[in-house]
């Protein structure tokens, strides 16, 4: 059985891309054409989100190795949202782009068995990867692992977070003088090393800040065998400079997320509010550019690793 790291690594080289765009529909960018004051009820706000999506989908699909939905984005329209992220997964993955469901997901074993069969069992929900939080243990994160393993998927685990407060807790010093996030690099070290596939990476992912590169070259040296997924890009301050620790030296093994940077560059570019007046085919060519430019400039970073 294919081990889902290959997957990952097979679409990134063939597509000659690290690039996930993050779909994390922000109702309150989006342009007249797809919402405005007439259209406010729940029904209209989700297809007005799925049709947001299946245009950022068309317009980044050959740029990028997977998209990765926020699922609080869906989960605030009740069933009406998460019909909207159905379809969008549904829509994804028939344009061969990989799903990773970023629902930071993790708890008591069998309520975390019962959250990996929402996501990689191949259910409505179900994309290819999951986001895990490991912070309840290793009886809340290996129950996603198992799935993972028994239906070919993959996830990923927090490992050092994007955010500015992350060292609060994930760089807490225990009691054997290691932080909390080097600790469990360290833990889940051994699973890696077991579940790797034909590029020596495994299923089992972890993520960690663009905004950390320092941390990044620490966790790296603890963790061969495991992919990045690195959110931080753009919108949260990390450039595209800062990303070569995450690449191993074939330019693989990580994945860099953008999210607002790449789907609302129409209205962070523009100082007053005359985008909500763009067309649709100004959205897309924004959408579109901001990707390509965004892969570009990954690809340089990852393949001149050593120069920068
Ligand atoms: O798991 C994530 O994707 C994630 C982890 C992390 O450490 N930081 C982080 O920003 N994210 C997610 O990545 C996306 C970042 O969005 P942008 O800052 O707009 O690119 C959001 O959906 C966050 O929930």
């Amino acid at each position: 059985m294919k081990n889902f790291a290959d997957t990952l690594i097979e679409h990134s080289i063939n597509k000659n891309t690290a690039l996930v765009v993050g779909l994390d529909p922000e109702v309150s960018y989006f342009p007249d054409f797809l919402l405005n004051a007439d259209k406010q009820s729940t029904e209209e706000i989700c297809e007005a989100i799925f049709e947001f999506n299946k245009l950022v989908i068309d317009e980044v699909h050959e740029h990028v190795v997977a998209v990765k939905p926020q699922l609080a984005y869906y989960e605030v329209y009740g069933s009406l949202g998460i019909k909207a992220l159905e379809e969008t997964i549904k829509y994804a993955r028939s344009k061969n782009v990989i799903v990773i469901n970023d629902a930071k997901r993790g708890d008591i074993g069998p309520t975390s068995k019962a959250y990996a069969k929402a996501f990689l069992t191949g259910g409505a929900l179900s994309g290819d990867m999951v986001t895990v939080n490991p912070f309840l243990g290793s009886d809340g994160y290996n129950p996603f692992i198992e799935i993972a393993q028994e239906n070919c998927k993959g996830l990923f685990l927090l490992l050092k977070t994007s955010n500015p407060s992350s060292y609060e807790i994930q760089d807490l010093t225990l009691q054997n003088g290691e932080t909390l996030y080097m600790q469990i690099a360290k833990d889940i070290n051994i699973l890696t090393e077991t579940t790797k596939g034909e590029n020596n990476y495994s299923f089992i992912g972890t993520v960690i800040g663009a905004t950390y590169p320092s941390d990044a070259k620490r966790i790296r040296e603890l963790l061969p065998h495991s992919i990045f997924l690195v959110p931080g890009l753009g919108a949260q301050g990390a450039k595209a400079e800062d990303l070569a620790v995450f690449f191993d030296e074939n330019g693989l093994g990580a994945v860099i997320s953008s999210s607002r940077g790449i789907t609302y560059n129409y209205c962070f570019r523009k100082k007053d509010e005359t985008w909500r007046n763009i067309s649709r085919e100004q959205m897309a060519r924004s959408i579109s550019s901001s990707a390509i430019e965004a892969k570009n400039q990954i690809n340089q970073v990852r393949f001149n690793k050593y120069s920068v």
